[in-house]
């Protein structure tokens, strides 16, 4: 079964503009209050958004069992779900210029192809159902680009969930991010985890709880569980061999520790002040993830113990903070910080997760006397750079401008805001929600 049998293909292909821009570059059409139509139990639109997040320290190790913390950011991926008069179920994925809707119909074919039974345990998304939802989405075979992951995730979450919890009604979903994407910064956890969180609501498999006027509300714990768990799901379909780290942090937000699956929120934490630095250099976390592991094969007296190091440096980083946040030696234990930045660099460098652009903004940084290391999956897109709390904002703005003179993005971030939330309309930033509904509505 081809495109052509349910599916109505509008546009596809690759915005050149990064996230971020969007909302300064684009002429905002005014205002427009979304449509109200029947969804679940709510005749309304609902707003979706999960946080992306930085890796402070962990990254690759993590997916072998290491430890890792990890940070929400305060940039977000929304969603916006709202019911389909049309007896349509739409895609719209801005940020990578994608806009298709297929007939429900043509979807239930989809179920079909869906094991409940490997679902209701899933371990992935095996390859005959993957090779299905390709077929039907007409992917050609091997294809790795972003809008073909994207659009497959869509598929199997969609056809999972309602094979596993119940018919979804026709609907119309946009996801817009203010994350770069395939940058380092979680975007893909955030957008399986505003999928998730819809589609499971849409389902009837979570509650829908609606948010006062003004206001945002989160799910249960139980809920949050299992948005986590299909969260995961899509990033396997992404990712491949993902450890589950970015999703949680999409789920639960602020600081968490994170070791083979268990979940620790850290609650003595300091406020911490991050440039963070986007080198703008395209990367694929799958394939970044595999060449660790094949070196990892073919080396393992020589890797296993840089990942161990890196296990050390969590840990440590972990104890650090905990001094901080008490007060105790605040001088020493920042310096220790910067120390362990160093040094796991230098590890991430020997499991090949470095690039010359990540080298740069280190060298360049440290000429600042600060301390940077890439954050995510490396290979290029961001970095991190640790700021003391006396770092002056005239060091601060130094760096950043020779930072930009590179062509890098930079910006002092703010971290361990919440999860994933559903927003009233009015809760959220004018400019977002003007956004949101500047897509076109479900005709
Ligand atoms: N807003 C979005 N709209 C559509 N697809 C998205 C969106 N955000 C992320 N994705 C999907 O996620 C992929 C990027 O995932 P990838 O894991 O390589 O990078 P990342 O998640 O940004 O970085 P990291 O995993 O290192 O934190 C994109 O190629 C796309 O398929
Ligand atoms: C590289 C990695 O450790 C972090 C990507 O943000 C992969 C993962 O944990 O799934
Ligand atoms: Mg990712």
């Amino acid at each position: 079964m081809g495109l052509t049998d349910g599916a109505t293909c509008v546009s596809i292909g690759r915005s050149s503009e990064v996230a971020r821009n969007i909302l300064s570059h684009r002429k905002l059409a005014a205002a427009s209050e979304p449509s109200r139509i029947h969804f679940g139990m709510a005749n309304k639109t609902f707003i979706i958004s999960a946080p992306g997040k930085v890796i402070l320290h962990g990254e690759h190790a993590v997916v072998h069992g290491k430890v890792a913390l990890a940070v929400s950011l305060n940039l977000k991926t929304y969603l916006r779900i709202q019911p389909c008069s049309d007896q349509k179920v739409q895609l719209n994925l801005p940020n990578i210029n994608v806009h298709l809707n297929w007939k429900p119909a043509a979807l239930q074919f989809l179920q079909s192809a869906i094991d409940v039974a490997d679902v209701l345990n899933p371990k992935t998304a095996n390859q005959i159902q993957m090779d299905q939802l390709r077929l039907f989405a007409g992917i050609p075979e091997g294809s790795t680009d972003t809008a073909s992951i994207s659009i497959l995730c869509f598929l199997y979450l969609y056809s999972a969930i309602s094979t596993s919890y119940g018919q979804i009604p026709s609907l119309d979903i946009l996801v817009w991010s203010e994350l770069p994407i395939g940058a380092g910064l979680g975007s893909s956890a955030a957008y399986c985890v505003c999928l998730a969180a819809a589609l499971l609501s849409a389902s009837g498999a979570i509650t829908c709880p609606v948010p006062q006027e003004k206001d945002t509300t989160r799910w249960n714990e139980d809920e949050l569980e299992l948005i986590n768990k299909w969260a995961f799901q899509g990033e396997k379909l992404i990712h491949g061999n993902p450890s589950g780290v970015d999703n949680a942090v999409g789920t639960w937000g602020g600081m968490l520790r994170y070791h083979a699956g268990k979940i620790v929120p850290l609650s003595s934490v300091p406020t911490l002040r991050i440039l963070l630095t986007n080198t703008k250099v395209s990367r694929s976390t799958k394939v970044l993830v595999a060449g660790v592991k094949d070196k990892l094969n073919k080396l393992p007296s020589i890797i296993k113990p840089v990942l161990d190091s890196i296990d050390a440096i969590s840990c440590e980083c972990e104890r650090v903070l905990a001094a901080i946040a008490s007060g105790i030696a605040v001088d020493e234990h920042y310096r220790i910080l910067e120390e362990l930045i160093d040094i796991n660099q230098h590890h991430l460098n020997v499991i090949g997760v470095g690039h010359p652009s990540l080298d740069r903004l280190c060298q360049l940084t440290a000429t600042y006397g600060l301390h940077s290391k890439l954050t995510g999956a490396g290979g290029g897109g961001c970095g991190l750079t640790l700021l003391r709390p006396d770092t002056s904002p005239s060091m601060v703005e130094a760096s950043k401008r020779t930072l930009k003179d590179l062509g890098y993005d930079c910006w002092e971030t703010v971290i361990g805001g919440s999860g994933v939330s559903l927003h009233s309309p009015s809760s959220l930033h004018k400019d977002i929600f003007q956004l949101l509904c500047d897509v076109k509505n479900c005709q």
